[in-house]
């Protein structure tokens, strides 16, 4: 299933368009800033589907029948360009827990690359609702190598995907890998170029949140 949260206009929308315009983008703190009100975003509406139980809250006057969230999510991230998105979500879900994955895109001479995965830290999955942050879905390969990649610290209860801009191609490819998770995206882009990069798109999150790197 996918979610576009642009699907109704919303203040979400203003700020897709700034990460994606060249006028606009390089302006670092506010590309990640833009990052994580969209990662605020997709946790609120991330939180009206999951299961929440009733408790009785103290108030200086009595008693109120309050709702809390029955279980608390575990948040991953994908490094290096999913640390603002993640930071978004962790600001809404205060109370999760959290897992840090490498991977990136190792580029060879003749312009393919590969998915390269060395870190993780993360805690016990068995039966937790997982959320995985990552700006772009581009091929879909860095996430499903990634979920593959945690499949190993336990089985989720649930596992959701959030990104900025998610592509067509990446979302079939996801899917076909991992039928039962729930993609919530910012945008869909219909396109992918030769070397797997989102058109329009916005160019390298990474990069534009943290700064260009020494190629992989
Ligand atoms: O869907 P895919 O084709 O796998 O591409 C998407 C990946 O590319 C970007 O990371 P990148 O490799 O640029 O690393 P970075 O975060 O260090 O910039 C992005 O954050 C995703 O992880
Ligand atoms: O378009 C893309 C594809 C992968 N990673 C990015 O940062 N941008
Ligand atoms: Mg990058």
């Amino acid at each position: 299933m996918v979610v576009n949260l642009s699907k109704h206009y919303s203040l979400l929308s203003d700020w897709i368009s700034e990460i994606r315009n060249v006028d606009v983008q390089n302006d670092r703190m506010r590309f990640r800033r833009n990052l994580e009100r969209i990662g605020e975003v997709a946790a609120y509406e991330i939180s009206r589907t999951l299961p929440f139980e009733q408790v009785e809250t103290q108030t200086p006057l009595g008693t109120s029948n309050s709702k809390l969230l029955q279980y608390q999510p575990v948040l991953a991230t994908i490094l290096r360009a999913g640390m603002p998105l993640h930071a978004g979500l962790l600001n809404y879900f205060d109370k999760a827990d959290n897992a840090f994955i490498s991977a990136y895109r190792k580029h060879h001479p003749d312009g393919s690359f590969e998915i390269s995965m060395e870190y993780i830290s993360c805690p016990d999955l068995e039966d937790r609702i997982l959320i995985i942050a990552d700006p772009m879905l581009a091929t879909g390969a860095s996430l499903v190598k990634t979920i593959q990649f945690l499949r190993e610290e336990g089985k989720p209860r649930e596992i959701h995907i959030v990104c900025a801009i998610a592509c067509t191609v990446g979302i079939e490819y996801v899917h076909r890998s991992e039928p039962n998770v729930k993609i919530w995206c910012g945008a869909i882009d219909e396109e992918l170029t030769a070397k797997g990069y989102i058109v329009p798109g916005l160019g390298d999150a990474g990069d534009l949140a943290f700064g260009s790197k020494q190629q992989a």
